[in-house]
């Protein structure tokens, strides 16, 4: 590392905001945890790869010897030993202090001999990862109280934040440690603090333009991230697509302690147009002084429960209970915030300071809504953001505002609000370091991930930052201990071994949490190598999730789903680690965090974002892969290859033997039948004890009688095979999305590529990078491939074509000859590790594979129902799948379940 790890430092004192992520430090861990087991060493030519997110971007693997095979002396790589880098930036209010830091690893991309003919094949040159701009890492966003700011300073010592912005003030820097440090910081803090900085840290802080760091972190927030900005009226929360082709000009609300108001044109280009001095600090100052609240979640807390009609004077108060309807105002209007205290006789204890509280946030509210709108109307701008700490998610001031906004505008205007907030001074002033690459940074690169420690640790809980995933485990515990006290609600459970079993529904429902975890702040990874998949008929229409959780049914049916199969994924993740007394411990935290996920995420959906199914699955691999389970279900796809491999022989005997047409029918049925494999699906899973998989996979072919509940077999066929005389092109590429293992792959996949392949059709296979359930991986496919081609010579050809064999074949005695026709069968990771697939953000590898393609197959429910049923394509796409749930072939196909679906829809 190049920089130390935390627990060499100075004495951690309490600090209440943890937003930390612990991956880097906690990889390093995991080498020493997982010394000796040899089970986990990556195969030769299938490495392993334990990355700390779905996407690509990241190696985490346990040591090995990886890259060029072929050298005398191969690089022996330690992927886990991370050389991380750091970068911070602070914004430094009057009130709070923002940081921004940027870890970013080595590129340690596994580049074997078989992946490069794969890229050979498909026209990437392998020195194009050299031309990211950036290479990927992680952004990271923590908050203090400015009055805390010695807490702060012992965070940023105990990871050593302040080593990596070095002298040159540029990026990334090489260079050693010195005494020459530079921190980019912004706010007045940076005027204020910059002597203690330099005592304490010995770090010079160079002072950015606080306006110039607001409108570039907006900015940045605005084109970077999909779900940004948002308008939140009477309670509800909707995220606004930006066209960023449309963006400018807009008003930018910045309610800190005071409040500006600037006039953005473009990058860079910028006019403070306005402000006011009645900002958050005014209600914070206020506040305090007339309620005696300690904190300003306190303050806000008590407004959630206020009155403000017993102190401010309504329109009604004047007009005897009356509206004043010719102007337009009802009597419930305030006419003068704290205008009833004039009148009363009554001292200051006499009110509620709850009431106080809330009728201090309205008039502030409506003041600055107020006050932007009509520069808005000045300058004639339609959008105005609202952003800064005073917000804090707040859903009672965000709905004051919007109202001011809609009001005085009479609907024409809308207020938006940010999720980043409160971040805008310390995202600009990271952007300041020259040359970090974020400028040309895509939505599509951004990968937003929330660790445990990132939302859930809020006000009240005091500890030193996270430093490895033990510390992480400990707080799990303590955080469920702690119970009411903690700011996410957690389901409680006695502490058992595995598995929290039930889910309980948050009891904090209309409860102002802390607002570390109002902030809905992940940690945002950054990934250049993911691309928006290029066959995408329209990709600013593409909406990857099929079924609307805004749906208030539709969610707690999701929830309940996945909260009864947590206790069965624990046993399975913990059995796959050896059932160790260590794994059952982090089954444990893992059940803890997930539930508490979900606990949050049903309070809030929109918390992390517009929330869709795939999200939640996805969640659920990434908090498993968090605890480092990174393969749940490796022994049971294992033992699915082997048995379905021991039967393709007869399989492909018996298909050899129909004739064309009937051999396409029974390759499709094979596909849908092969699909029930699917641990994921609660109904299946009760399927397995009731037969061996050979038995179900007959059962289930059995079964597979047409006309399917979705039946596009002919068009698919006519296309396949013509009608006739006439005898249609084959297809030039396929790309074949695969799903699980076992028969789904061997029995179901397989066969089917190797029909195109006797075609003359390419073929690519494109599988997950990383595991998710029982499905099969791009890491794992060559193998299978391999253990398949052993019986079958056109998938020998087509695999040794594709440079799926380098490995395998000195494990293939037979006469093997070099003159096999050449269509070559591929394989390509898709650029996630979950169930479902947003074709928004796939590996490049998939989007190049894609340029030549003219035929998608999607496979499984996950990747095509789920995810992409209403997908249109550029190209033919055939969607197949099995319903593995009753509710979803209710709603999605009138059916039921273990209905088949067979979509195929020609090139719009
Ligand atoms: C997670 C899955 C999408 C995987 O399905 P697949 O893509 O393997 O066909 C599916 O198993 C699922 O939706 N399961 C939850 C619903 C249930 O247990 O019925
Ligand atoms: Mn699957």
């Amino acid at each position: 590392m190049a920089s130390p790890t935390t627990e060499d430092h100075s004495p951690h004192i309490g600090i209440d905001c943890i937003n930390e992520e612990t991956q880097q430090i906690s990889e390093k861990d995991i080498v020493l945890e997982k010394g000796g087991e040899k089970d986990m060493a990556p195969l030769p030519g299938s490495s392993s790869i334990h990355r700390s997110s779905s996407r690509p971007q990241l190696d985490v693997s346990g040591a090995a010897i990886q890259g060029n095979f072929e050298e005398k002396d191969p690089t022996i790589l330690l992927p886990n030993q991370s050389d991380d880098i750091s970068h911070l930036a602070l914004d430094i209010g009057g009130s709070l202090i923002k940081l921004v830091y940027f870890s970013r690893h080595a590129d340690r991309q596994v580049d074997d001999r078989r992946k490069r003919k794969v890229k050979e094949r498909l026209g990437v040159s392998n020195g194009s990862r050299r031309s990211y701009p950036i290479l990927g890492g992680r952004l990271h966003f923590v908050k203090f109280e400015t009055s805390k700011l010695n807490e702060c300073l012992d965070f940023i010592y105990s990871k050593q934040l302040h080593c990596g912005g070095m002298d040159s003030r540029c990026w990334p820097s090489d260079a050693p440690q010195s005494e020459n440090a530079v921190i980019k910081a912004t706010g007045g803090g940076a005027y204020k603090f910059a002597d203690l900085f330099k005592e304490r840290l010995g770090v010079s802080i160079e002072k950015e333009d606080e306006m110039n760091c607001l409108v570039a972190g907006a900015n940045f927030l605005l084109k970077a991230i999909r779900h940004e900005a948002f308008t939140h009226m009477e309670g509800h929360k909707e995220f606004v697509q930006i066209d960023h082709n449309d963006l400018f000009p807009y008003l930018l609300v910045n309610i800190g302690s005071g409040v500006s108001m600037i006039k953005v044109d473009g990058d860079g280009e910028f006019q403070r147009v306005s402000g006011t001095n009645v900002g958050g600090g005014t209600y914070w100052g206020l506040g305090k002084l007339l309620t005696k609240c300690k904190s300003f979640d306190e303050l806000l807390e008590l407004s959630q429960r206020g009155d403000n009609s017993t102190i401010d004077m309504l329109v009604g108060d004047i007009y005897g209970g009356m509206d004043y309807s010719k102007i337009g105002l009802s009597a419930s209007t305030i006419a003068s915030s704290f205008g009833k205290a004039i009148s009363e006789n009554k001292e200051l204890e006499d009110y509620n300071p709850e009431d106080i509280s809330l009728s201090l946030l309205r008039m502030i509210s409506y003041n600055i809504g107020q006050i932007a709108y009509l520069n808005a109307l000045r300058f004639g701008l339609k959008r105005i953001f609202f952003g800064g700490f005073f917000i804090r998610g707040h859903a009672y001031t965000m709905d004051t505002i919007s109202f001011a906004v809609q009001f005085w505008s009479k609907g024409d205007a809308q207020a938006m609000f940010l999720r980043h907030e409160g971040f805008l001074g310390a995202l600009g002033a990271f952007m300041s370091y020259e040359k970090h690459g974020l400028d040309d940074l895509m939505v599509h690169q951004l990968v937003e991930r929330f660790p445990m420690g990132a939302p859930y640790i809020g006000g009240n809980v005091h500890g030193p930052p996270l430093g490895d995933l033990n510390e992480k485990i400990s707080w799990m515990e303590k955080f469920v201990r702690k119970g009411t006290e903690i700011t996410a609600p957690v389901p409680m459970a006695p502490p058992a071994t595995t598995g929290l079993g039930g889910f309980e529904v948050p009891s904090s429902k209309g409860v102002l949490r802390p607002d570390a975890s109002k902030l809905n702040v992940g940690v945002l990874h950054l990934v250049p190598s993911l691309e928006v998949f290029p066959l995408l008929a329209d990709p600013r229409t593409y909406e990857p999730n099929t079924i609307d959780l805004s749906d208030h049914g539709e969610l707690e049916y999701w929830f309940t789903v996945l909260s009864e199969h947590l206790s069965d994924l624990v046993d399975k993740a913990v059995a796959s680690e050896g059932g160790t007394d260590d794994a059952k411990r982090r089954g444990d935290a893992f059940a803890r965090a997930f539930s508490a996920h979900l606990a949050r995420l049903m309070e809030e959906p929109a918390a992390y974002g517009k929330l869709g199914l795939a999200n939640l699955l996805e969640l659920r691999e990434e908090c498993l892969r968090e605890f480092h389970f990174f393969d749940a279900y490796r022994t049971i796809k294992q033992r699915e290859n082997e048995a379905s491999l021991a039967v393709l022989p007869d399989l492909l005997l018996e298909l050899d033997s129909m004739t064309e047409d009937m051999r396409l029918l029974a390759l499709i049925e094979g596909v849908l039948a092969a699909n029930i494999f699917d641990w994921g699906s609660r109904a299946c899973v009760d399927l397995y004890h009731k037969g061996t998989i050979i038995e179900i996979y007959r059962m289930s072919r059995k079964k597979m009688q047409r006309p399917w509940r979705v039946d596009d077999f002919d068009a698919f066929k006519e296309r396949m095979l013509g009608s006739g005389e006439r005898k249609p092109q084959p297809h030039k590429r396929a790309l074949l999305f695969v799903d699980n293992s076992g028969a789904d792959i061997v029995l179901g996949m397989l066969p089917l590529a190797r029909e195109l392949l006797r075609r003359g059709t390419e073929v690519v296979l494109v599988a997950n990078s990383l595991p998710a359930l029982n499905d099969v991986t791009a890491m794992e496919l060559p193998d299978i491939v391999a253990e398949a081609a052993k019986h079958c010579d056109i998938l020998r050809g087509a695999a040794e074509a594709g440079g799926l064999l380098v490995d395998a074949m000195s494990n293939i005695q037979d006469g093997y000859k070099e003159d096999t026709p050449s269509v070559p069968l591929m394989v390509v990771e898709n650029g996630c590790g979950s169930p479902c697939i947003d074709l928004r953000q796939v590996s490049s590898e998939l989007a190049a594979a894609a340029k030549d393609a003219d035929l998608v197959i999607l496979e499984g429910m996950g990747r095509s129902l789920h995810t992409n049923y209403n997908a249109k394509f550029k190209c033919d796409a055939l969607k197949l799948a099995m319903v593995k749930n009753q509710r979803l072939a209710q709603k999605l196909v009138k059916g039921n379940i273990y209905d088949c679906v067979c979509r195929y829809e020609p090139a719009s």
